[in-house]
């Protein structure tokens, strides 16, 4: 079986965005339009060899809420997801910040409470989705396993639960799908089994880092749609790290412009993106402008 045999059709989502609020820039520390805050980032600090990488990030995302975190490449978007989800690489350090979860001190937890953590209130979701994949196992007991650990199902239940898990992602043939192996999906499939695993513990926030960027276009609007949906079905909170304005203005809600460790500017994706304050917002427009009258020939993709 190949990747080409197994077809990942599931419709490209167009429906509308959903609308967004239009009101005026909200504040560094904005609450997040009336809806329970999920996530609390404040004052946020991250500091490597000496350097400060991150500094003084402060945001949250509310319940139903996708909260994009935009910037150009090295600005930190990728050490605030990584200090907000306890993942950060030896030799970085959160040096301040709150960062809390509902009610919950993200910052307070030793490696147990990561483990409880992660999986069931917070799903992650990374960039090229074969490497989270163990190439070795089949999809059916990579995603079993991680219902099983969460939900202590009995086999039977679990099977049934993550068949279900895998029709819910818009994986046409979800039976197939669960007898194969990662090299045999394509690089959507494969996402779509990564946001599978992701929110088979109900999670209350879904970290995505550049959860498209590997894909075509085609492929990356499907797994767009099929976040939005998710968001609205069940009520999650997401934070979306991304270096692309299209993306931020097709599928958030509010945006967050990260440079050089910093939070510049933040706003209704609607009014950052339509009229952008900051000169660095209005570089990454232009940049994505250029990118986009480049002739598809002109051999840069
Ligand atoms: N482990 C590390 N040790 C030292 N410096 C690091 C480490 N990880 C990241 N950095 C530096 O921190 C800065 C921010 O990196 P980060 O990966 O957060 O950027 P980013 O905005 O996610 O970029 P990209 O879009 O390219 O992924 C960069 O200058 C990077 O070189």
């Amino acid at each position: 079986m190949s990747a080409s045999q197994l077809s990942d059709t599931a419709p490209v989502d167009s429906r509308p965005p959903a609308t967004h609020p239009l009101g005026a820039r909200e504040q560094q520390t904005a609450s997040t339009d009336g809806r329970p805050t999920v996530l609390s980032v404040a004052d946020l600090r991250v500091e490597a060899g000496g350097t400060e990488l991150v500094r003084g990030v402060s945001f949250t995302v509310g319940r139903g809420e996708i909260v994009g975190l935009v910037g150009a490449s090295g600005s930190g978007k990728t050490l605030t997801c990584r200090a907000v989800l306890g993942l950060l690489a030896p030799g970085c350090v959160r040096t301040a910040g709150e960062v809390r979860l509902g009610e919950s001190d993200l910052t307070a937890l030793d490696r147990r409470g990561w483990d409880a953590v992660r999986g069931a209130r917070v799903g992650t979701v990374f960039q090229d989705p074969a490497s989270y994949l163990n190439p070795s196992v089949t999809v059916g007991r990579q995603v079993t396993e991680a219902l099983r650990l969460k939900a202590g199902l009995d086999r039977r239940a679990t099977r049934t639960r993550a068949l279900d898990l895998l029709t819910s992602v818009g994986l046409r043939d979800p039976e197939t799908v669960y007898h194969a192996y990662p090299h045999e999906l394509s690089g959507g499939m494969a996402q779509r089994v990564l946001i599978a695993i992701a929110v088979s513990g109900d999670p209350e926030l879904l970290v995505a880092d550049e959860p498209t960027s590997s894909l075509d276009a085609l492929v990356q609007a499907g797994v767009l749609g099929l976040l939005r949906r998710l968001v609205a079905e069940r009520g999650l909170a997401l934070l979306l790290v991304t270096h692309d304005l299209a993306v931020v203005a097709e599928l958030c809600d509010r945006v967050l412009v990260c440079d050089a460790g910093q939070i510049v500017e933040q706003g209704s994706a609607a009014s950052v993106v339509g009229a952008p304050a900051h000169p660095r917002t209005r570089a990454l427009i232009d940049a994505a402008a250029v990118w986009h009258r480049e002739p598809a020939a002109g051999g840069v993709r």
